[in-house]
């Protein structure tokens, strides 16, 4: 076991921020700390970082523990924190520079770990660039490098895409999946998909407590996550299409969505509202193959998680 966080309690004057967090994280877990603004998120993350003392409670990292052994877990751990740091004209590379001068990196050591990190977090066009030119998604890709510049072990990001455009998210949370594969990664996030896409492991806290703390595929499975799926087929009667797939094993019901008047190509789009198991996918498509219908689309969504997050971080 790597990581292990018991009874984690922060208190700012009368406001419990953390409540008695107690976690176990393995080493390679990719963890999604989720949980809507002011859960206790990077409160939490900043005690793990060194930067924040727990009221009461302690983490232990390899068995080093906070309260003994700070300097020796925080050359284990990158972090990013969730204000992008204020970065003045420096250019990248001298910026990766100082970085590394602060860690301790020796200089005959710099230039390789510099292009390695580089190389991670896409920096290499933008390199003599100064970091105050930069767009908000290299700026990010720059703090990425900054927390991995000494190769830790353990990459503790918060809230590591906010304020970004869909495609630097896309680009950011490669990053991570591919930083992932090495090393154990923690990262905080209110968004649902970030953390469904990401994280092999979700940990949901609200008001400064865990309300879930589960597998990725098992949470959105318990969450009765029905599954929706959607076709597209040509040649098909709506109304057979419906009662033919309406009797496979797992389809729930059946919706014939309203076919666009001005598409006279008479394709049949269908909605089926799918239990989580069994998974009626081949069922559906060994249907389909037995018919003269052509499959133009087939594809799912899931919506379990946001209905579980709502549930737990809603108060009935
Ligand atoms: N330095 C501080 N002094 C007083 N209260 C604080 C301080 N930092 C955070 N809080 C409060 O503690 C609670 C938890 O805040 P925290 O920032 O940890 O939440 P979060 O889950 O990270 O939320 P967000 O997504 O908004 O950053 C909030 O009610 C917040 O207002």
């Amino acid at each position: 076991m790597m990581i292990q966080v018991n009874q984690l309690t922060r208190y700012y004057g009368d406001l419990c921020a953390v409540n008695g967090i107690s976690l176990k994280i393995e080493k390679g877990e990719i963890v999604g700390l989720l949980g809507p603004n002011g859960a206790g998120k990077t409160t939490t993350l900043r005690m793990l970082t060194g930067f924040l003392r727990p009221t009461s409670g302690d983490i232990t990292v390899n068995g080093l523990s906070i309260h003994n052994d700070m300097p020796a877990i925080k050359r284990l751990m990158g972090y990013l924190p969730e204000a992008a740091p204020v970065y003045d004209d420096m250019l990248v590379y001298d910026y990766l520079v100082y970085v590394a001068d602060v860690r301790g990196i020796r200089r005959e050591e710099q230039s390789d770990r510099i292009s390695r990190v580089a190389g991670m977090c896409g920096l290499q066009p933008v390199m003599h660039q100064p970091v105050a030119e930069l767009s908000k998604g290299f700026r990010q890709r720059v703090g990425l490098a900054h927390a991995m510049i000494h190769d830790p072990e353990i990459l503790v990001l918060d809230e590591p895409t906010s304020g970004l455009d869909p495609n630097q998210i896309v680009e950011i949370r490669d990053i991570i999946r591919q930083a992932g594969k090495e090393k154990t990664i923690i990262f905080s996030t209110h968004i649902l998909s970030e953390a469904e896409a990401t994280c092999d492991r979700i940990v949901i806290i609200d008001k400064g407590r865990i309300v879930a703390d589960q597998a990725t595929g098992e949470l959105i499975a318990e969450a009765g996550g029905d599954r929706a799926l959607f076709l597209s087929l040509a040649g098909a009667d709506p109304e057979t299409a419906k009662v033919g797939l309406a009797g496979v094993k797992g389809v729930q019901d059946v919706q014939v969505q309203p076919s666009d008047p001005s598409d006279p190509s008479g394709v049949v789009r269908l909605k089926l509202v799918c239990a989580p198991d069994p998974d009626p996918r081949r069922v559906i498509y060994a249907h389909i193959r037995q018919t003269d219908w052509d499959l133009l689309e087939f594809y799912g969504e899931t919506q379990g998680l946001e209905h579980i997050f709502r549930k737990l971080t809603t108060e009935a």
